[in-house]
């Protein structure tokens, strides 16, 4: 039995931050060396397959953390999670289970969990609160990845329960900004947005197609944010349901293209290709649990969007595929 003391985390613990690299995880790992750690852990996932059990319990053994954030997933947009079910279950399965049993383990103080707003049902009332979690069926084109992410959840519930560790979950609403994926066809709609926009842009093309109707409503928080509220949440909350991350307020895909042609300086045509899949028609999070543990998003969709296209920009070169 470990008591969770609400306060500033210990600066010099060992803090593992699996998937630092990624989008989510290169940002935390921004925010801990801004706020003064001293002693964070990370590795790709070519020194250390998260897959592969006996090498992550080797790992966690040695290096020991008090503190674990676990930002490492098979990650995807809507149509990467349609095409690839399989992979998105097993592998985050995989993954999850490994890092928490081997935190376990250790013993780690606190662990923080990330899932996705998508674990909720399609036809979730909006916005959505965290006890509408398995009242209703979700949504086919990710449900494959949502059942691994509950999953994750109940873990962290489960050690709570069993082994009386303070672990917690967290689970963002649609995320974007710098070290993004911005893979024409895996990746999630702003970063493609921005991509297709701005070659459009710069080739001075005069039509250009999105997926879907434009109907769909999103709720996008830009990673900046996201990392903050996940250290907010280490030192400020405890409790086994898992808290909604989020700004609190939507916009439709069409809205969004419109502000990313803006941001990128594109002046022709939109389309849309409806054969591509519009998936839930609504994901706004109920964002009132956080604001009760003392946390609110700061940076604006516009002003995230013209960071992230400026980010982009810088780094063409050197995109991940
Ligand atoms: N992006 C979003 O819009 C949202 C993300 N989330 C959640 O946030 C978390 C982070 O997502 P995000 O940062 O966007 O994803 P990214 O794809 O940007 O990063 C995922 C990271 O996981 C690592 N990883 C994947 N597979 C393995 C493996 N087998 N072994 C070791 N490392 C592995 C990768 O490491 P490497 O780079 O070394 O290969 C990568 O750095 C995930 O849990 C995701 O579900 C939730 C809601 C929305
Ligand atoms: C974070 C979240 O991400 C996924 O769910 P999603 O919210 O549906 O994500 P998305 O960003 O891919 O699409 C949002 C909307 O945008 C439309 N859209 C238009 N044009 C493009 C486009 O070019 N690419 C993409 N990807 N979408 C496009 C698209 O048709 C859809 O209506 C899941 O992986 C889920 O598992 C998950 O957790």
């Amino acid at each position: 039995m470990t008591a969770f003391a609400p306060g500033p985390l210990d600066r010099d613990a060992a803090f593992y931050v699996a998937g630092h690299r990624g989008l989510v995880g290169s940002a935390i790992w921004r925010k801990l060396e801004s706020e003064g750690f001293t002693n964070l852990h990370g590795q790709t996932s070519g020194e250390l397959d998260l897959k592969d059990r006996s090498a992550v319990f080797e790992y966690l053994a040695r290096i020991k953390p008090r503190y674990v954030v676990l930002a490492a997933a098979k990650v995807g947009g809507i149509m990467a999670n349609n095409t690839y079910p399989v992979d998105f279950l097993t592998e985050n399965l995989q993954i999850q289970v490994n890092v928490l049993d081997a935190a376990r383990e250790q013993n780690v103080e606190r662990v923080l969990f990330l899932g996705s707003s998508c674990i909720y049902p399609k036809f979730a009332s909006q916005p959505i609160r965290e006890d509408s979690l398995l009242t209703g069926h979700l949504e086919p084109t990710n449900d494959a990845y949502a059942i691994a992410k509950i999953a994750g959840i109940m873990h962290v519930q489960a050690v709570r329960r069993q082994y009386g560790l303070p672990w917690i979950s967290a689970m963002p609403t649609n995320l974007y900004g710098p070290g993004d994926n911005f893979s024409p066809e895996g990746s999630h709609v702003l970063p493609a947005l921005i991509r297709r926009y701005d070659e459009a842009a710069r080739d001075e093309v005069g039509s250009v197609t999105n997926w879907g109707t434009g109907s769909p409503r999103r709720e996008f928080l830009h990673v900046d944010d996201m990392a903050e509220a996940c250290l907010h949440l280490l030192e400020n909350y405890d409790g086994p349901d898992q808290v909604n991350v989020g700004t609190g307020s939507d916009v439709t895909i069409r809205e969004l293209a419109e502000t990313v042609a803006e941001a990128v300086g594109y002046e022709g045509k939109m389309e849309w290709d409806t054969s591509k899949p519009d998936g839930t028609p609504q994901k706004l999070l109920d964002v009132s649990k956080l604001a009760k543990a003392g946390w609110t998003a700061r940076i604006s969709l516009e002003e995230g969007v013209r960071n992230t296209v400026d980010w982009y920009r810088a780094h063409q070169t050197s995109l991940r595929v």
